[in-house]
């Protein structure tokens, strides 16, 4: 297993031709040359734009790799034959599509079967998996924040919180993860008063300071990937005295926040330790095949 210690989001592409380790689906060299591989996708059109960039496109082609467009409005099992399908598709029609076409194709992979990332569309149940995973006492402190869900009313937030004994302030998330921008939108609220501004169904968390640097980790198959980015700063007790109302914050730590070349204090910056990253990949892998 590798673990790359840095972090560019674009791979260059000749270093990616030269890393073909980093492709999940490249096929093996000596194969390379007369396999073709077909990548059936079935993705919004934001994904499209985001993910099916030219460069990986042309790079994909070099190695073989084919992606063809799936139409969802068409039969699955006349659109193949397809290697592997890779989707990111979330409504219930769709899964249950892919869900039959598993079963009569099992030679085909399925990239993720819908069945085993459901519980990756809730970030209660998402939580949930990682504080599952015992991490903690491991390899140093891992904790997951105390978290609360409202499903409805705001009005009730403030005792709600009370009740569970959660400290402010609160990071505020949607429920429902479904790859809108909406559902990446995070709130922050300092004061009790203005929990009830907030918009049900959410999660609410204790805000963890973590030095406004936070760690994405990547795993496909084998291959483990690891950015820095930066993050929500930490909060202190100027904060605590002077902010109140709601602070929203679309898409905190995305691509463009990336951290890899600033400098920052080393106990921050430092990568978590490898067998951690490593346990982190194989417990994600087997609970999401
Ligand atoms: N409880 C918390 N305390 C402090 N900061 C937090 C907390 N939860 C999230 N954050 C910060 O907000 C960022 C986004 O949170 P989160 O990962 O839950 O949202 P997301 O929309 O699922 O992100 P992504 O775009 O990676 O899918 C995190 O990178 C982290 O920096
Ligand atoms: O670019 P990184 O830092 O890896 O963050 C990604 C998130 O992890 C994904 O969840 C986002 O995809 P969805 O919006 O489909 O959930 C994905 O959205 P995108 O495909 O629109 O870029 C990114 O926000």
């Amino acid at each position: 297993m590798r673990v790359h210690e840095e972090v560019s989001d674009e791979m260059e592409e000749e270093e990616a031709a030269d890393a073909p380790d980093q492709l999940a689906f490249s096929p093996p060299p000596a194969a390379a040359a007369v396999q073709r591989l077909v990548v059936g996708y079935a993705l919004t059109k934001k994904k499209v734009k985001s993910f099916l960039q030219p460069k990986l496109l042309a790079l994909a082609r070099k190695k073989g790799i084919h992606f063809v467009s799936i139409d969802e409005t068409r039969p699955l099992p006349e659109q193949g034959p397809f290697d592997i399908i890779l989707h990111k598709l979330t409504n219930k029609e769709w899964q249950q599509v892919l869900e039959d076409y598993r079963e009569e194709h099992p030679e085909v992979t399925v990239l993720d079967p819908p069945n085993a990332i459901q519980h990756l569309h809730n970030r209660q149940s998402m939580l949930q998996e990682v504080a599952d995973l015992s991490l903690s006492n491991v390899y140093g402190e891992v904790c997951t924040p105390r978290q609360l869900v409202i499903m409805k009313d705001p009005l009730s937030i403030p005792d709600a919180v009370a009740n569970a004994g959660l400290t402010l302030p609160l990071v505020a998330k949607p429920l429902v993860v479904d790859g809108t921008s909406k559902s990446h939108e995070l709130s922050l609220a300092y004061v009790e008063t203005s929990l009830s501004m907030l918009d049900p169904p959410l999660v609410l968390q204790e805000f963890v300071n973590h030095g406004g640097i936070v760690f994405k980790v990547y795993v496909v198959g084998e291959t483990i990937r690891v950015v820095r980015r930066f993050s929500l700063p930490d909060v202190n007790i100027y904060d605590l005295e002077n902010n109140d109302g709601i602070f929203r914050f679309p898409r905190v730590s995305c691509a463009t926040n990336n951290a890899e070349d600033a400098e920052i204090d080393p106990c921050i910056a430092e990568l978590p330790p490898r067998p951690l990253l490593e346990k982190l990949g194989r417990e994600l892998r087997r609970r999401l095949v």
